[in-house]
């Protein structure tokens, strides 16, 4: 059975775990490198990117994310693990795992009391699905490898680049595992291509 994992350094864990389990499939805390090689595709949640990225530096685990990225293995960053996935960040001069081609903007929907829900189409996944955002990042902008699954606004919320997925909200604070579930059928699938090749 394939395992999904959590990276559980900080932030919206116990809820990505709930909605994983609630799609029938097995999810795994992820804290350290060796928990990371027991899984087949991870969940970076939402929270607070710096936080979580010293948290990434003092447990060594910047290399092997950027590893499991390059090994085909499906990665899904939620909010402040899309920023953690994204190539570029506006006003910074440097990036995090770096691998998903494109340029993030953090809290570009104002301040934690700014905070929303609002009903979203999403490409291939859902219609009026139910979207919180909590101090969300927004998509710039995307190199072509990138396809644009949601907007709201004009302000792209959410994308895929092949086996890695993105978005600005957080999809496991609702009982709607649509997003989830799309997921593991990304791990599946990639699961069953490695086991063919
Ligand atoms: N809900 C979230 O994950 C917010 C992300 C946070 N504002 C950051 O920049 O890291």
């Amino acid at each position: 059975m394939v395992k999904i994992g959590v990276l559980a350094l900080q932030g919206a864990v116990s809820e990505h775990v709930r909605s994983i389990e609630a799609c029938g499939t097995e999810a795994v805390i992820v804290k350290s490198t060796s928990d990371l090689a027991l899984v087949d595709g991870l969940i970076l949640p939402g929270g607070e990117s710096t936080a979580m990225r010293k948290l990434i530096d003092r447990y060594k685990m910047l290399t092997p994310l950027v590893e499991f990225a390059a090994a085909g293995k499906p990665m899904f960053g939620t909010c402040a693990g899309l920023i953690l996935l994204a190539r570029n960040l506006v006003g910074y001069d440097f990036a995090h795992i770096g691998v998903l081609k494109a340029t993030v903007e953090r809290n570009s929907f104002g301040r934690q009391v700014d905070s929303f829900e609002t009903s979203l189409d999403i490409k291939d996944i859902a219609t009026d699905f139910p979207a919180v955002f909590i101090r969300a990042p927004h998509i710039v902008e995307v190199e072509k490898e990138v396809e644009i699954l949601a907007t709201h606004e004009g302000r792209i919320v959410m994308v895929r680049q092949g086996h890695l997925l993105g978005c600005s909200f957080h999809p496991e604070l609702t009982d709607d595992h649509r997003i989830i579930a799309y997921f593991t059928k990304m791990v599946k699938e990639s699961l069953a291509k490695q086991v063919n090749v």
